[in-house]
């Protein structure tokens, strides 16, 4: 796998942090996350896959102490605290790549390192919100709309600190120097809307908010409900692709107002939504499969795994307790993703063999354990 050999400590955080190592993993890095203790405590890390647990207590100096030992043998930290967090464990960048300047030390919190809301507590629909990209989110007349934390947590935040941490290990083959990553999810997702910034000038986003061609204001970038209660995703943007849309509805294009006819695009969604309404989804379907017409159906989770196409690239994996996720993407053609099909590590299941691998003795760790630094756990036997 294309990261093998790289050792990436995790520090446990709430959602974007634990996508980035997932990430990491999936490509074949050795990641390590360091819990909290009690061990007693559930694990809130749903991304756990192909990770091992340690627990660890940063409060303690023996435990500050152990991370910076782990950091010494280390490639990457990825830290999901905000600003101040670290420092004040004594665990900051200048102390960790002081003593291994090869280390990529990755920050990946809402708001920065820097700035007026540095040490402010926030969630996705924040960063979101200041990135500017909520404000362009939502329907005709409704206030602005979060899609789930998928854009600041996942997209501008664990995916894009994945880039940087790739970016930086490359880097490094050349310079032999580690660096610090400020990877803020306020710029991560603003970064990611690159395009809207972009596109300004060319008019498509002139009207307000969910009356564009793409924010759900055009009857050809619409969801559509069928018979069945079902949906069906349109985005027919060429006019050649247009055409064969109209020609799916059974329209003749000559009777109808012009594609980019704004005025006519309230209008134009009742008709394509009163049609879209006389068939099941599947009927859609068989109109539109295979067609140019960009149609396709609104697929639940429920059946995602077992749509033709998604079947024939084995777009969904299951693992050793049946559970359904979607296969690591991008799939490289020499050295794909390999996710671990086991379960997700139990909080400190594997204290003692990552310590042991980082270099403690077996007398160390027996005092770490006295003095209650870290806890170990042994997964339960299933009787
Ligand atoms: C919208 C999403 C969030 C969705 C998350 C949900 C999926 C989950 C949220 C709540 C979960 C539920 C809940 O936990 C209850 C149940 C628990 C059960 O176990 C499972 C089921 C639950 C129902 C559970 C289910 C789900 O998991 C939830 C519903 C987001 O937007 S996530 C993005 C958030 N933002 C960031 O990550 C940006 C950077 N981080 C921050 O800004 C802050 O960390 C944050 C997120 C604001 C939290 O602030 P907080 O004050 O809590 O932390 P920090 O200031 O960062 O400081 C951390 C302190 O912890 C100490 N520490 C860390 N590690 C250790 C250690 N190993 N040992 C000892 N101490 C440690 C550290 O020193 C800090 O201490 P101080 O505060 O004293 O400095």
């Amino acid at each position: 796998m294309a990261l093998r050999g790289v050792r990436v400590v995790e520090l446990a955080g709430l959602a974007p942090a634990p996508l980035c190592g997932m990430i990491l993993a999936d490509f074949g890095a050795q990641v390590v996350r360091v819990d909290r203790t009690p061990r007693s405590a559930v694990a809130t890390d749903v991304q756990g896959r192909g990770k091992r647990s340690l627990a660890l207590d940063l409060k303690r100096a023996p435990g500050a102490a152990v991370l910076r030992r782990l950091c010494c043998g280390a490639d990457v930290l990825i830290e999901p605290f905000r600003h101040g967090v670290m420092e004040k464990l004594g665990l900051g960048p200048e102390v960790l790549l002081q003593e291994n300047p090869r280390l990529i030390y990755a920050r990946l919190t809402g708001f920065g390192q820097t700035g007026k809301y540095a040490k402010s507590a926030g969630h996705d629909i924040n960063y979101l919100a200041l990135s500017g990209v909520l404000s362009k989110l939502g329907r005709k007349n409704e206030n602005p709309y979060a899609p789930i934390n998928l854009l600041a947590d996942f997209a501008g935040g664990g995916v894009m600190c994945a880039m940087g941490i790739i970016t930086a290990l490359y880097e490094r083959t050349k310079s032999g120097k580690g660096q610090v990553i400020d990877a803020s999810m306020v710029e991560g997702v603003a970064y990611l809307s690159s395009f809207l910034w972009k596109s300004q000038n060319l008019g498509l986003w002139n009207r307000p908010r969910g009356e564009n061609l793409l924010d759900s204001g055009a009857p050809f970038y619409e969801t559509y409900k069928t018979a069945d209660g079902k949906f069906m995703a349109v985005g027919a943007i060429e006019p050649q692709f247009y055409e064969q849309l109209i020609k799916g509805l059974g329209l003749d294009s000559d009777k109808l107002p012009g594609q980019l006819s704004f005025s006519d695009w309230p209008e134009m969604k009742k008709k394509f939504a009163s049609i879209f309404a006389q068939k099941t989804q599947a009927e859609w379907c068989s109109i539109f499969d295979g067609t140019d017409a960009c149609v396709t159906p609104v697929l639940s989770f429920d059946d995602v795994a077992s749509h033709q196409h998604n079947k024939q690239r084995s777009s969904f994996i299951k693992n050793d307790q049946e559970e359904t996720s979607p296969r690591p993407a991008p799939l490289l053609s020499r050295t794909p993703a390999v996710p671990s099909f086991e379960r997700d590590p139990f909080i400190g299941e594997h204290t003692e063999e990552i310590l042991l691998e980082y270099g403690f003795t077996k007398q160390e760790i027996t005092e770490l354990y006295s003095e209650k630094v870290i806890e170990v756990s042994k997964p339960k036997a299933n009787l």
